[in-house]
């Protein structure tokens, strides 16, 4: 696919050697092309994870490659990677990892004044007013929901209009009327400004937001459900985890 952000080309990922080898993934080829919002599912322990850090770039593979906007990144030095990784990706994890003592604006810009750019002033509170929180950029973290926290790091992960969007469980610390709000956040940003987003899940609900649900079992891609329902994705998820159940 030409239009592809993001290339994993027969991935795989060991941990530790001989009797103690770990294989989280084994061969793994999948392009997430431009604007598509894509849910990781899977048991525990399938490699979700390591899927998700092999593809940003926060680890290395140990064979096959990943390529960003056509960059392969077995090539890049560690310096390279970062730089990399802070111009072209964005995190959004479970637990917010907001400073707790730098307002909402700061937060979102300290990515970029880190890397020792100077943001324009007003970018923090146009994201923060696209994302419904115009007005709070001067709370401190602590004077905000869990919502409202999960949105000012979304809003962090995008002041460097990063080329693709992670999400660790990014729900997974809500209630569920504060998550859809979260997911409905995530699923404007891909259609309205094409934010090519890639969000690791264990909730149907979550994963129904997304364009498609790629299944993980044992380091494999092993089932894809495209224009995903909650209801077919938990049924496709009960069957991995018996399987998985049965394995262990
Ligand atoms: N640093 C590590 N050292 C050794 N084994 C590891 C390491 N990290 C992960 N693993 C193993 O690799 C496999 C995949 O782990 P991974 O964390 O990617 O799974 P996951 O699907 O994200 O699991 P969960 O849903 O429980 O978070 C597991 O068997 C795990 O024990």
């Amino acid at each position: 696919m030409d239009d592809a952000v993001l290339r994993l080309d027969n991935v795989s990922r060991t941990y530790g050697e001989g009797d103690t080898m770990v294989a989280a993934l084994r061969g793994v080829s999948r392009d997430f092309a431009a604007g598509t919002f894509t849910a990781v599912m899977g048991p525990s322990g399938s490699g979700k994870s390591t899927l998700l850090h092999c593809a940003s770039g926060l680890d290395r593979p140990s064979g096959g490659e990943v390529r960003l906007d056509g960059r392969a990144l077995s090539g890049l030095s560690d310096d390279a990677l970062t730089e990399l990784r802070r111009e072209s990706i964005g995190f959004v994890f479970q637990s917010f990892n907001l400073v707790p003592s730098l307002s909402a604006e700061q937060n979102v810009l300290l990515p970029l004044t880190l890397a020792g750019a100077r943001p324009p002033v007003d970018l923090a509170r146009q994201l923060l007013a696209s994302i419904g929180l115009g007005g709070l950029g001067a709370r401190m973290p602590a004077q905000l929901s869990g919502g409202q926290q999960q949105r000012v790091a979304i809003a962090r992960a995008l002041a460097a209009r990063p080329a693709v969007l992670f999400g660790d469980e990014p729900t997974g610390a809500l209630d569920s009327t504060t998550a859809r709000t979260v997911l409905t956040l995530l699923r404007w940003m891909v259609d309205e400004h094409g934010q090519t987003t890639i969000m690791v899940t264990h909730d149907p609900v979550a994963a129904a937001h997304a364009d498609e649900v790629i299944l993980l079992a044992d380091g494999r891609i092993v089932d894809v459900v495209t224009a995903p329902t909650a209801a077919v994705v938990a049924k496709r998820m009960a069957v991995l985890e018996a399987a998985a159940g049965a394995v262990a």
